[in-house]
């Protein structure tokens, strides 16, 4: 699989000849420098974005010669992101922040609700669930961000970066969540410099130049007898 930006004396090869195939319930940390192409691998798995060549498939389909209109459900309905800058509705409280989601999901308003407010109790927000973001701290912010991302309850959530605008405390918060929601068989993928994070994941790959150049496995956990959720060839 391959991304590439410009062309001529400009051309950025972001993604250069990657396979990947994530398995349910997996979790799979990717590391490495900055301007590896870390972002970019997973905004092709998620379908924000497309390969310059190759496949991607997202339980079983296509996602990657799908219309616009086509992917944006799929992303609705199948798929969490979370991001370094939070991406919150600064006009809308934690808890609508969070049903909105579950709304363009396709959830009724009453069911999106309490789907919200059970996630905000999940993030240990419950007593916050009224507040503007700009009344919550970064962590807490990142936690509602959290909930959102689930309240569609996703094949696979996406992180880029989830701890890198936290402080040490919000951190931990941050990799306490993810650890809970990897034992409860939640498939992430998780692009991060921090190792504390990358250690929890069942996997580790190692990206430079656009290619993995090490893939570990950390805990050997239960990959192998799961179907695949996420898979792309090279071509
Ligand atoms: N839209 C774009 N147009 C042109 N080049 C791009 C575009 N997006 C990314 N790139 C380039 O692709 C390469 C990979 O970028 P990417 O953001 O995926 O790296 P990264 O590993 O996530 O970096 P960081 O850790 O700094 O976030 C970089 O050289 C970047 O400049």
């Amino acid at each position: 699989m391959h991304k590439w930006y410009g062309r001529g004396e400009g051309l950025v090869r972001a993604v250069d000849g990657v396979d990947l195939e994530v398995r349910a319930g997996e979790t799979v940390a990717v590391m490495g420098p900055s301007g590896c192409g870390k972002s970019t691998l997973l905004h092709l798995l998620g379908g924000l974005d497309r390969p310059s060549r190759g496949e991607i498939e997202l339980n079983g389909r296509r996602i990657d010669d799908v219309s616009e209109t086509g992917v944006a459900r799929i992303r609705r309905s199948d798929v969490g992101f979370v991001f370094q800058t939070f991406h919150l509705m600064e006009e809308l409280t934690a808890v609508e922040n969070v049903e909105l989601s579950a709304l363009l999901a396709g959830r009724s308003p009453r069911t999106a609700r309490r789907r919200a407010l059970e996630l905000l109790e999940q993030v240990g927000l419950a007593d916050r669930a009224r507040f503007l973001p700009s009344a919550l701290s970064g962590g807490q912010r990142q936690r509602v961000a959290i909930a959102r991302a689930l309240s569609n309850e996703p094949l696979v959530v996406f992180a880029d970066e989830p701890t890198g605008n936290l402080d040490s405390a919000a951190t931990m918060d941050v990799l306490q969540l993810f650890d809970q929601l990897h034992a409860a068989g939640q498939t992430l993928v998780i692009v991060t410099h921090d190792s504390r994070i990358a250690a929890t994941a069942d996997r580790l790959i190692t990206m430079r130049d656009g290619v993995f150049v090490d893939e570990t496995w950390l805990s050997g956990g239960a990959t192998g007898q799961l179907s695949a959720l996420i898979g792309f060839d090279e071509q």
